[in-house]
């Protein structure tokens, strides 16, 4: 199937999701077991928007663990991470993403020791579908540590197209199991 297509199908199954704070806890709950978790001091996240699984509870925990969380903002095509605490001030985009503001803390993404990944789609063997403007298969690049998604079950598909330049995640936690990718 085309990528395009793809999104499409997720976004509507998203939408009619039932029990998604069930969902979501149970995410959140596998997630804290596993030692790419326990063993990173810091972790880079999105804030989740739209109808994407939730990263507030995610983002709580790992404040109360202590560890240092960064998220991305788009300059210029180009995303880069910036530290966020509870008392940082956010600018909502142009997309309705809620961003640090410039005046943040920049810590390099290669720095951090565990990428949370967002995305639409994701096959078993870890290949993932985003929004499609390719920043995560851009900054992964440069990235050696792990990395992870959290998805509903319902976004892990049989199969889409990949490209040459599509990076897998290590592993995909959903509230139905871990899957190790490779
Ligand atoms: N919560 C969150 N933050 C994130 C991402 C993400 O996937 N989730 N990103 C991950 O990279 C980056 C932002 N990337 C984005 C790229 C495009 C669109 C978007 O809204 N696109 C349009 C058109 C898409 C199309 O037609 O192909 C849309 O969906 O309406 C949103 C986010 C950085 N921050
Ligand atoms: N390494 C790269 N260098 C230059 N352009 C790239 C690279 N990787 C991806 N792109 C560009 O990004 C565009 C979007 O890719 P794709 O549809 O796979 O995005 P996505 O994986 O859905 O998005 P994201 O990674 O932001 O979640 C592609 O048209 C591609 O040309």
């Amino acid at each position: 199937m085309n990528k395009k297509a793809v999104r499409r199908g997720i976004g509507v199954q998203l939408n009619q999701l039932e029990n998604r704070q069930e969902r979501e806890r149970r995410i959140a709950e596998r997630l804290f077991l596993l030692p790419e978790w326990m063993n990173a001091t810091s972790i880079a996240v999105t804030l989740s928007f739209r109808n994407e699984c939730s990263t507030d509870r995610i983002i709580q925990q790992a404040w109360a663990d202590g560890k240092r969380v960064v998220i991305p903002k788009v300059i210029n095509q180009e995303m880069r991470f910036f530290e966020h605490s509870s008392s940082s001030r956010l600018i909502e985009n142009s997309m309705g993403i809620r961003e640090p503001e410039l005046s943040a803390f920049e810590i390099p993404l290669p720095s951090i020791d565990l990428c949370i990944v967002p995305g639409r789609a994701y096959m078993r063997n870890g290949y993932r579908l985003g929004w499609g403007g390719g920043f995560y298969d851009r900054a992964l690049i440069d990235f050696s540590g792990p990395t992870l998604s959290i998805a509903f079950a319902v976004q892990v598909v049989e199969r889409f197209e990949v490209e040459s330049f599509d990076r897998p995640v290590d592993t995909i936690v959903t509230e139905d199991e871990v899957i190790q990718c490779h």
